[in-house]
């Protein structure tokens, strides 16, 4: 059995709607646990829980907690090994892919973000006030004053580093930014057209010629709902699991990618532990891709 290096972060501050945060070895979460160990031989290896004070809410709450979550991520990756973060709505991954960048090197880091959403908006354009459709536009440098006072660090994603993969639902300001930077987004629908398998190809093609090392950002709704029904904000026409587990096991470089965050869980919203086995092997893909131990890392 192998032990992976993880962190929680279940915080829900920035979603769109509330969930209770969970913790390691959570009963709830058993069919996750279970299915990793049984399935892919893995085993987690908490590295810390960070959970909002109760009754947290609010623009300086988020802070706070984002500030926390950025110093734990820094502390872990600066070890040399890889790191398995989940969460907690995509808010987190302002702090996540910080401490990434600044732990790795901003210019050598890139970054595949496989999701539905383009989640590029600022307090001016946001059609819900929610921040977590905003980590993006936050991390490419694109924040308005408010939710630049969310930031946790300073370092920005060079736009052509970015590579979103799956995206079919968003509004047409958060599309125009993406437009103006440039930035390789893949839609569902080309997924479906190329095939996951070439598609994802395109997608880390295109990073290895922007970055030496890169991230690894799922939103569980980029999946299909019927796959993944544990999300606050489901669309339509997604992504196949697990052909999307087998595409990233193939693909998946894991000399060059050593960190995965996965997001925007709400265990209350599964269904029959449908979501946490996906969750599970998309974890096994990503740690065992390319038939990897992962060797002189854990
Ligand atoms: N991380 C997410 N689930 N993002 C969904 C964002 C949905 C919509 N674009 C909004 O800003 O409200």
């Amino acid at each position: 059995m192998l032990s992976l290096p993880a962190l929680a972060a279940p915080s829900y501050l920035g979603g769109r709607r509330p969930e209770r945060p969970w913790r390691p070895g959570d009963i709830r979460l058993t069919p996750l646990w279970r299915r990793l160990r049984q399935r892919h031989g893995l085993t987690l290896d908490w590295r810390g829980c960070l959970t909002p004070p109760d009754n947290a809410s609010g623009p300086p709450a988020l802070a706070d907690y984002l500030s926390r979550l950025r110093d734990g991520v820094y502390n872990e990756l600066s070890s040399g090994r890889p790191l398995f973060v989940l969460g907690g709505d995509h808010a987190n991954a302002m702090a996540v892919w910080d401490a990434a960048m600044a732990a790795v090197g901003e210019r050598r880091f890139g970054l595949l973000w496989i999701d539905a959403h383009l989640d590029c908006h600022t307090f001016m354009t946001t059609p819900s006030g929610n921040v977590h459709g905003m980590p993006l536009a936050a991390l490419l440098g694109l924040a308005d004053p408010s939710l630049a006072s969310l930031m946790p660090g300073r370092c920005r994603l060079r736009p052509e580093a970015l590579c979103l993969f799956g995206v079919r639902s968003y509004e047409r300001a958060e599309q125009e930014a993406m437009e103006r930077l440039n930035v390789r987004v893949i839609q569902a629908a080309r997924v479906r057209r190329d095939g996951i398998d070439g598609a994802l190809d395109g997608a880390l093609a295109y990073l290895d010629r922007h970055c030496e090392h890169y991230g690894i950002s799922i939103d569980l709704d980029a999946i299909h709902p019927r796959q993944a029904p544990a999300v606050a904000t489901p669309v339509v026409g997604g992504l196949n699991g697990s052909a999307l587990c087998q595409a990233l096991c193939r693909r998946v470089d894991p000399d060059r990618c050593r960190i995965l965050e996965i997001a925007e869980f709400y265990p209350s919203l599964d269904r029959a532990g449908r979501t946490q086995r996906l969750l599970a092997d998309l974890v096994g893909a990503w740690w065992w891709s390319r038939g990897s131990r992962r060797r002189g890392w854990a």
